[in-house]
């Protein structure tokens, strides 16, 4: 793959601003369509700089993870009856799921019905007015804060714009929360952001600006921030959490990240520590057979700028509380406030295939418009309406069932029980 600007150049033979140049405004997004027509504007040409490796995708294998008898010692996340609202703006209005351990699930739903906000929910960046975030099984206390460290399930959220620092550069991006957070030395963060690039495919982009990158580009970088390991938690399962990771990409930009985030949870939980190739990738669905280490993410949030307007972007680390670690050790079990009765099955308890790899991304959630990202990239599918869980089943199963509101959403008919104002 080639910058824009030769690109350009080449298709322009006399370069750029020469009589009769047509620029190829259309195409996918490493040609820099944007920065190409600032480019024109100025009559400057600038080679552009670097080229990632793009992957082509192979076609994902179904996986199964949603099916078989319910454990609740797999239960990762739950959400009962959450209650949430914005001032007078009533958003959660009683939802409640389960996301399980191996499992790939999609939320979807109407613009504005509350996905984002369960994100945030689930991330502890938020709490419920009313209902109950549980993390494997014990209620979450409070919000997350920079000293929060877990040792049951780390949740780490990437954020839809991808929320990179403009100022700072890919690798400082990506190692930004080990320099602010750890106390790593240098050597060590830089060695630890170039694996996390190499697994997005982005080997060796650390001295470019954000700016410099395409979109599908600044949103892998975004992934790769998520899930750069900090040693610390390296022991500890994790769910990763992406909001929209696909919005704006062109189709086959898209797919990258579909694939990768397949990708980067199988090879998380298999412990295949090798960089996504240049042209392809293998692909691989063993879920519930983790048994490397090769963990990530951290524990802070952080209020950032991107594209001239101020977003927040957090890598949050979860802490569940009381329940035996990942290791299979056990900690004490503090009484939650509200004292449920929740009662927790010890991991140690689990059958050997049952067990969760000592770090990982364990399962992941992706909240999506796309339909492309529901078909390839998850299994199970939540669907919110007006707050609340109205449906869930497997991707196939949302092909066939007879829900209306399902029905209409995936139909994008105007008629039917979903209204818009
Ligand atoms: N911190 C906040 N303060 C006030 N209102 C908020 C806040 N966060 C979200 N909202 C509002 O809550 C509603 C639900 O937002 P949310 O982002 O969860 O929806 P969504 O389902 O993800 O929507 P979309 O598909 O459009 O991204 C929106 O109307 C939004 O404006």
């Amino acid at each position: 793959m080639v910058g824009g600007y030769w690109r350009a150049e080449k298709r322009c033979g006399g370069g750029l601003g020469a009589p009769g140049c047509m620029l190829p405004l259309l195409g996918p997004p490493a040609n820099n369509k944007d920065t190409m027509l600032r480019s024109y504007v100025r009559w400057r040409c600038v080679p552009a700089a670097v080229e990632a490796a793009q992957q082509t995708a192979a076609a994902p294998a179904a996986s199964g993870s949603s099916g078989g008898p319910e454990q609740e010692a797999d239960v990762l996340i739950e959400f009962k009856n959450v209650w949430k609202s914005f001032g007078s703006k009533q958003i959660l209005r009683g939802a409640s799921f389960k996301i399980r351990r191996g499992e790939a699930v999609g939320i979807i739903g109407s613009s504005g019905t509350g996905k984002s906000t369960t994100l945030r929910l689930a991330a502890g960046l938020l709490q419920p007015d009313k209902g109950e975030v549980l993390i494997k099984g014990e209620p979450r206390r409070g919000l997350i804060s920079d000293d929060d460290t877990s040792d049951k399930l780390k949740v780490g959220l990437v954020f839809q714009s991808g929320a990179l620092f403009d100022s700072l550069t890919v690798g400082e991006n990506v190692g930004f929360l080990l320099h602010e957070h750890t106390n790593l030395p240098v050597n060590k963060i830089q060695e630890l952001v170039a694996e996390s690039l190499g697994k997005v495919g982005l080997s060796g982009v650390e001295p470019l600006y954000p700016s410099e990158l395409s979109g599908g580009m600044k949103k892998r970088v975004a992934l790769a921030r998520a899930i750069v390991r900090d040693e610390k938690h390296d022991n500890v399962e994790q769910v990763i959490m992406y909001d929209e990771p696909t919005a704006g990409l062109d189709p086959v930009a898209s797919t990258v990240v579909e694939d990768l985030i397949r990708d980067l949870h199988e090879k998380h939980g298999e412990g295949h520590h090798h960089e996504v190739p240049a042209g392809g990738h293998h692909r691989h669905h063993h879920h519930h057979k983790h048994h490397h280490s090769h963990p990530s993410g951290s524990s802070t949030s952080s209020a950032s700028s991107y594209a001239g307007s101020t977003s927040f972007d957090s890598l949050a680390s979860a802490n569940g509380g009381s329940l035996a670690g990942a290791n299979g050790s056990s900690s004490s079990a503090a009484a939650s406030p509200s004292g449920n009765g929740t009662t927790v099955t010890p991991l140690g308890a689990l059958p050997a295939h049952k067990q969760p790899p000592p770090g990982g991304i364990t399962s992941y959630i992706v909240v999506t418009h796309q339909h492309s990202t529901i078909r390839r990239a998850v299994d199970r599918i939540i669907f919110l309406h007006e707050g609340r869980v109205v449906w869930q089943g497997t991707v196939e199963e949302f092909d066939t069932t007879d829900e209306p509101i399902v029905r209409q959403f995936a139909s994008g008919s105007l008629e039917g029980p979903i209204r818009y104002e």
